[in-house]
């Protein structure tokens, strides 16, 4: 078994709802995302992919459409919480709304990375690791085998 890892950066604000210091209020991050996943490279001369666990470009494609694109530039806030009317404020006046059904914290992002990545991945293919950064100092981790 092989793992291979692609590196993505997205720029998102979050707001903590009840959080009891300075990230209570809106602020963005620059954050950075590894995402490893592991199979067997292919042994197939006819195959076009021969020698690979997973093309690259199709793990880019995965993580763009599904986290990358859609978080970039967006705001994401806590739909459970009384921020969902300041979510729905903000999206009357135009702007890019995320709203999760939990707490934008690095590791409930992780979870929901986790899941939209592990619903796309081919056949062969698992989802082995998550690294986000949040700052250059702080980040969190997923791994496949403390969430089996
Ligand atoms: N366990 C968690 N703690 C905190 C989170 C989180 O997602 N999980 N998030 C925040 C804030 O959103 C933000 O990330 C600030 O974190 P912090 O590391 O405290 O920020 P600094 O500006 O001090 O970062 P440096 O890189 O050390 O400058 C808070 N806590
Ligand atoms: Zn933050």
């Amino acid at each position: 078994m092989i793992r291979i890892t692609k590196i993505f950066t997205f720029e998102t604000a979050h707001v903590l709802y009840n959080y009891d210091g300075k990230c209570k209020n809106m602020h963005g991050h620059s954050y950075k995302l590894f995402v490893t996943v592991k199979g067997k490279p292919i042994n197939d001369i006819e195959n076009p992919k021969n020698g690979m666990v997973v093309d690259f470009g199709d793990i880019k494609s995965i993580v763009k459409s599904e986290i990358v694109d859609v978080w970039d530039h967006a705001v994401l806030v806590n739909a459970l919480s009384p921020h969902k009317e300041l979510g729905d404020d903000l999206e009357q006046k135009g702007h890019k709304v995320i709203y999760c059904s939990f707490q934008p914290t690095c590791e409930n992002m992780l979870y929901a990375i986790a899941a939209k990545i592990k619903s796309r991945l081919p056949e062969g293919i698992s989802l082995a690791y998550l690294k986000l950064h949040e700052t250059e100092n702080s980040y969190g981790e997923w791994f496949a085998e403390d969430n089996q």
